[in-house]
C-alpha cells in the first residue's frame, strides 16, 4: 500500500487564511497592523524568492512588509546597525534576517542582536531557553510546521517514538523540543550517530532534517511510520536541469510508510505560513493582548 501524502500547500493556505483574519481582527478592534520586516544580504538566488515570497505573502495577509536588500560586502556592523533601527522602530512588529548569511558576517552576533520580543524566527537564546523550559515562546518557524503537519495524521502524537534525524538550531534542536511537549518520546540522531538505519527503524514518526539528498532510503522506514520530510535539496537531472528533492527517497518511503511529506509543497509552504502567524502572535505580545 502507497502511503497517504500530507498536504503542506493546502495546509499553508487554510493557515495564510486563519492569519489574516486575525490580522483583520487585530485592525478592527484594536488599530493595529502588524508590520514585518525582512532582512536579505547578499544575492542567493533561492534566498531571494523566499524573501519575496514573504513579502507578498505578508502584503496578502492584510500586514505591513518592510524588505531591506543590502548587498553581499555589506559589513557585519551596517548589519547590526539596521538590525538595532529594526528593534526601535514601533511599525516593526516581527523582524527576520534571511539565512543563510555571508561567510564574513557572524550569524550567531546578528540573531543576537534582534529584540527578542520581535524575533518572530524565534531563533534568539531567549525564545529557545523559553522553549526549552515551557514558557511563551516565538517559535522557529519550520519546526512548527512539521508539528501542524504531523497532527493532521495523528491528532494526539503522545507516547509516540520520535526519531529527528538533524541537530540543527534551526530545524532539529527545536522539532524535538516540540515534540517532547507534544509528550513523544524523542531521539535526537545525526551524523555521528551509530546504526542510524536502525535509529530511524524505531520511530512511529520521523523527522529528516539532515540536508543530505535522498539519504534516507526506504528500508530505513518502520512500515506504517509518519514521515515528515523537511529537505529541500537541488540536484542536477541527466537533462542538464535541476530538481527538488527531500531528505528521504521518496519513491521507496512512500511504499513502506503509512503516511509523508513530499518536496516540494510538504514542509516548505509552511514556513511561511507560520511565520506570517508568528508575528501575528509577536505583534499581541507587544500590546498585552492574549493570544489567539
Ligand atoms: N531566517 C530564516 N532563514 C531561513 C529559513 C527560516 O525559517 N528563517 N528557512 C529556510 C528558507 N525558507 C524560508 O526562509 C524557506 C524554504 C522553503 C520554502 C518553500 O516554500 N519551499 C518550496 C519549494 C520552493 C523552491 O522551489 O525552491 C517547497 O518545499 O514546496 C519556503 C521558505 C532557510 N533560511
Amino acid at each position: 500500500m502507497t502511503a497517504r501524502i500530507i498536504d503542506g500547500k493546502a495546509t499553508a493556505a487554510s493557515l495564510r487564511e486563519d492569519v489574516a483574519a486575525a490580522v483583520a481582527r487585530l485592525k478592527s478592534e484594536h488599530g493595529i497592523t502588524p508590520g514585518l520586516a525582512v532582512v536579505l544580504v547578499g544575492e542567493d538566488p533561492a534566498s531571494a524568492v523566499y524573501v519575496r515570497n514573504k513579502g507578498r505573502q505578508t502584503v496578502e495577509a492584510g500586514m505591513n512588509s518592510y524588505e531591506h536588500k543590502l548587498d553581499a560586502g555589506t559589513s557585519q556592523d551596517e548589519l547590526l546597525d539596521l538590525v538595532a533601527k529594526l528593534n526601535a522602530d514601533p511599525a516593526v512588529n516581527g523582524i527576520l534576517v534571511q539565512l543563510p548569511l555571508p561567510g564574513h558576517i557572524d550569524t550567531s552576533a546578528v540573531i543576537a542582536t534582534i529584540d527578542p520580543a520581535k524575533d518572530v524566527d524565534g531563533f534568539h537564546v531567549v525564545n529557545a531557553g523559553r522553549l526549552a523550559t515551557g514558557l511563551p515562546a516565538l517559535v522557529p518557524c519550520t519546526p512548527v510546521g512539521c508539528v501542524i503537519l504531523a497532527r493532521q495524521v495523528h491528532s494526539d502524537l503522545s507516547g509516540m517514538e520520535a526519531v529527528v534525524v538533524g541537530r540543527s538550531n534551526i530545524v532539529g534542536k527545536p522539532v524535538a523540543q516540540l515534540l517532547l511537549n507534544e509528550n513523544c518520546t524523542v531521539t535526537i540522531a545525526h551524523s555521528r550517530t551509530r546504526d542510524l538505519p536502525e535509529v530511524c527503524r524505531r520511530a512511529d514518526l520521523l523527522i529528516a532534517a539532515v540536508g543530505r539528498p535522498e539519504m534516507i532510503r526506504g528500508d530505513w522506514i518502520r512500515p506504517g511510520a509518519t514521515v515528515i520530510d523537511v529537505g529541500i535539496n537541488r540536484i542536477p537531472t541527466d537533462e542538464g536541469k535541476t530538481r527538488l528533492v527531500g531528505d528521504v527517497a521518496f519513491d521507496e518511503a512512500v511504499e513502506v510508510a503509512g503516511a509523508i511529506t513530499p518536496v516540494p509543497g510538504g514542509v516548505g509552504p509552511m514556513t511561511i505560513a507560520c511565520l506570517l502567524r508568528s508575528t501575528v502572535e509577536a505583534t499581541r505580545r507587544q500590546n498585552g493582548l492574549e493570544p489567539v
